[in-house]
């Protein structure tokens, strides 16, 4: 166990790496996918279960949790760790990038963003300085820097103001947040769709130094293709001794794209979103289970995976719950969509470590047929 944080890398294949996040709560394999506990609980999930799908890290949101119970009630409680029942690394967001797609009346200045509360309509405010009295509070092993998200489509002058104000609140997080042995501090990366505005905050993320380094601004509609243009060039601009996330990415296809292009971390809340409303991924492709051509298949959702809900229940079974809005519908493929996810991470892990990413990586492609399956 150890009592400082520290990324070791293991193997690279092409720009891809594998690795270990040493972190005082345990340890974090990348490649890694996090699952998202926004409000301190990964929705339809116990923590032993969303363990049990091989999960190294989840995700806390700083925006929902200062809302409701407060940061504050949370440290009274013991941190984010005791009050969730989840003992291993925690990374929580800094809480802008909720506010500009979550609250409602926002005011945005150099100090900070006011923002009226989306549960009651209360006021509230974040800064850099109040993001990390908030993560700390928390308890967070790993801290995002308070960041600015331009939201698409914006104009490259509105994109470069827009990062060069988070490049700002970066340095006033990292000074904020102090020296906290065992705890991590990462920069966001911004810039939009521009190499140059990319490269600009990347020097500057760096020049400030981080224990890691985030790509931020994607995924937020632009599309895969000017996603993965991005991240042909975005990640060699950060140090490659540190761990690199992808912010909010995403579907099987853009988490292997973007392994391929030399990221270690994402997130997102596909696998548990989609599993609550019937969508299940497999290696084959995506099965919608709320679709009459399941009613009768004795058949499991995917006969390779050992998840519960393949192990023991028939497509039949789970079209059923659904139809009838049984709660088990939505634990069931939640838990099998973050199995699939981290089984995933598993074959790109291995597969890098063996040098043989490509081939796993035209198996997966080759495996997926178009549509539903
Ligand atoms: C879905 N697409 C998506 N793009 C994102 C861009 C940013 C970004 O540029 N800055 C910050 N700070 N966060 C982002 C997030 C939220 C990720 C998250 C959610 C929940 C818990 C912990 C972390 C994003 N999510
Ligand atoms: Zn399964």
């Amino acid at each position: 166990m150890t009592e400082k944080f520290s990324f070791t890398l293991h193997a690279t294949d092409g720009k891809a790496r594998t690795g270990v996040i040493h972190t005082p709560r345990g340890e974090i394999r990348t490649p890694a996918f996090m699952p998202v506990g926004t409000a301190g609980t990964v929705k339809a999930m116990m923590p032993e279960s969303v363990a049990a799908t091989g999960a190294d890290i989840l995700l806390g949101n700083t925006y929902h949790l200062m809302l409701r119970p407060t940061a504050e009630r949370i440290d009274r409680l013991g941190g984010l760790h005791r009050f969730m029942n989840w003992p291993k690394p925690i990374l929580t967001d800094s809480g802008g990038f909720q506010v500009m797609s979550l609250s409602g009346l926002r005011k945005l200045t150099e100090e900070g963003v006011t923002f009226a509360s989306h549960v009651d309509g209360s006021k509230h405010f974040l800064s850099p300085e109040r993001s990390m009295e908030i993560q700390r509070l928390l308890g967070s092993d790993i801290v995002m820097a308070f960041d600015e998200c331009p939201a698409l489509p914006a104009d490259e002058t509105r994109v470069a103001e827009s990062m060069r104000l988070s490049m700002r609140w970066a340095e006033r997080s990292r000074d904020a947040f102090g020296d906290r042995p065992g705890h991590a501090l990462f920069g966001i990366m911004q810039g939009g769709v521009t190499p140059e505005l990319r490269a600009e905050s990347a020097e500057k993320l760096t020049e400030i130094g981080f224990d890691g380094y985030a790509v931020g601004g994607l995924a937020v509609g632009e599309g895969q293709e000017a996603m993965f243009g991005v991240l042909d060039y975005a990640p060699g601009f950060l140090p490659e001794d540190r761990p690199r996330y992808l912010m909010g990415v995403g579907k099987p296809d853009d988490i292997v794209g973007a392994v391929e292009r030399g990221i270690d971390m994402m997130d997102c809340v596909l696998p548990s979103r989609s599993g609550r409303t019937g969508q299940a991924w497999t290696r084959r492709g995506q099965v919608n289970i709320k679709n009459a051509r399941h009613m009768d298949d004795p058949r499991p959702l995917d006969e390779h995976c050992s998840c519960p809900a393949c192990r023991n229940y028939s497509r039949a079974y789970l079209h059923h719950v659904f139809r009838a809005g049984e709660m088990i519908s939505g634990m069931l493929l939640t838990w099998h969509n973050l199995h699939y996810y981290q089984e995933l991470m598993q074959g790109l892990r291995d597969a890098i470590a063996a040098g043989r990413l490509s081939a796993f990586v035209a198996e997966f492609h080759a495996l997926r047929a178009e549509g539903d399956i």
